[in-house]
C-alpha cells in the first residue's frame, strides 16, 4: 500500500484486537456488552451497513441484536420496541440505521433513545454535552476520524482544519472535535462561494458531502492531510469518495482511501462506543 494512504482497515483491525480482550476482562466481571440495531425497510446500503455492523460485533464478543421492520412500519411501533429496550438492562447500546422512510420522524426516534444507550451520539443531550466538554457519546464517524488521525501521528494544535460538508453527523461534529484539539477550524458548504478558495489553505481537509470525487488536486494544499468521508457509487458502480485520491496523492502527504479508511473506521467506534456504555452501566472505570 502507498505510504501515503491511511490505512483506515488496519488500524480498525489493531482497535478491534484490542476491544476484543476488553470484552473478554468485561465478561469475566460478568458484562456482556449487548447492542440492539433497528433497520426500517430494505434500503441496500442499510442492509449492508447494518450486517457489516452485527458482524464486527460478533468478531470482537459483543452481541448483536437486528430488528428489522417493513417500510411501512408506523412510528409508534418503533418508539414502542424503543421504550422497550431503554428499560431493558442487558441492552446497553441502541442504533436506529438512518435514513429512515419518510413518514418516520426521525428526530423523534433519535430524542426517544435512552441517551446513555445512545451509542450513535446523536442525542440532543449527548451533542449538548459534547459541546460542553462534558463526558458523552461522540458520533462514530467524526470520532473514527480523530483516532486514525492520532493514530497517523497527524498533530492537529494549531493547523488550519477546513471541513467541507455540515452535516450532524459528521461535518458540524468533527469541526467541534477538531476545534477541542485546538485547530483553527473553518467550515464549507453547498452555499461556500469560491470553495477552492477555503479548501487550498488547509492543512487537514476533511470532505464529507456525497459528491464523487468533487476535490480535485487544483483543490488541496501541498503537504496536506486529507480525510474522504465520502461514500458514493460512480457512474461505473464502483465505490468512491469525495476526493479523486490517483488525482490529489502526488501533492498530499496523507489521505483515507476510499473505500479501506474512514468507514471501517466508523464502525470500530461503534464497538467502541458500544463497551463504553456496558462499562458505565455497571459503573467499571
Ligand atoms: N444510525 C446510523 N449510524 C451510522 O453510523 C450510519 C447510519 N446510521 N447510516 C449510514 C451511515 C454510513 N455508515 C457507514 C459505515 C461503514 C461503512 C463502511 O464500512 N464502508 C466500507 C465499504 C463498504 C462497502 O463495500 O459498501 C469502507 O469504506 O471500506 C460505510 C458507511 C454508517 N452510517
Amino acid at each position: 500500500m502507498n505510504t501515503k494512504l491511511i490505512d483506515g482497515k488496519e488500524i480498525a483491525k489493531k482497535k478491534r484486537s484490542e476491544m476484543k480482550s476488553r470484552v473478554v476482562e468485561l465478561k469475566r466481571l460478568g458484562v456482556q456488552p449487548h447492542l440492539a440495531v433497528i433497520l426500517v425497510g430494505e434500503d441496500p446500503a442499510s442492509k449492508t451497513y447494518v450486517k457489516n455492523k452485527e458482524k464486527a460485533c460478533q468478531e470482537i464478543g459483543i452481541l448483536s441484536n437486528v430488528f428489522h421492520y417493513e417500510t411501512d412500519t408506523d412510528e409508534r411501533t418503533i418508539l414502542q420496541k424503543i421504550e422497550q429496550l431503554n428499560s431493558d438492562p442487558a441492552i446497553h447500546g441502541i442504533l436506529v440505521q438512518l435514513p429512515l422512510p419518510e413518514h418516520i420522524d426521525a428526530k423523534k426516534i433519535i430524542r426517544a433513545i435512552d441517551p446513555k444507550k445512545d451509542v450513535d451520539g446523536f442525542h440532543p443531550i449527548n451533542i449538548g454535552k459534547r459541546i460542553l466538554g462534558e463526558k458523552s457519546f461522540i458520533p462514530c464517524t467524526p470520532l473514527g476520524i480523530i483516532v486514525m488521525l492520532e493514530e497517523a501521528g497527524v498533530s492537529i494544535s494549531g493547523k488550519h482544519a477546513v471541513v467541507v460538508g455540515r452535516s450532524n453527523i459528521v461535518g458540524k461534529p468533527i469541526g467541534q472535535l477538531l476545534l477541542d484539539k485546538d485547530a483553527t477550524v473553518t467550515y464549507c458548504h453547498s452555499k461556500t462561494k469560491n470553495l477552492k478558495e477555503y479548501t487550498v489553505q488547509a492543512d487537514i481537509l476533511i470532505v464529507a458531502v456525497g459528491k464523487s470525487r468533487l476535490i480535485k488536486a487544483d483543490d488541496v494544499k501541498e503537504g496536506a492531510v486529507v480525510i474522504d468521508v465520502g461514500m458514493n457509487r460512480d457512474e461505473n458502480g464502483k465505490l468512491c469518495g469525495d476526493v479523486d485520491t490517483l488525482e490529489v496523492l502526488p501533492k498530499v502527504s496523507r489521505i483515507t482511501p476510499v473505500p479501506g479508511g474512514v468507514g471501517p473506521m466508523t464502525i470500530t467506534m461503534l464497538l467502541a462506543n458500544t463497551i463504553e456504555a456496558a462499562k458505565t452501566v455497571h459503573k467499571i472505570g
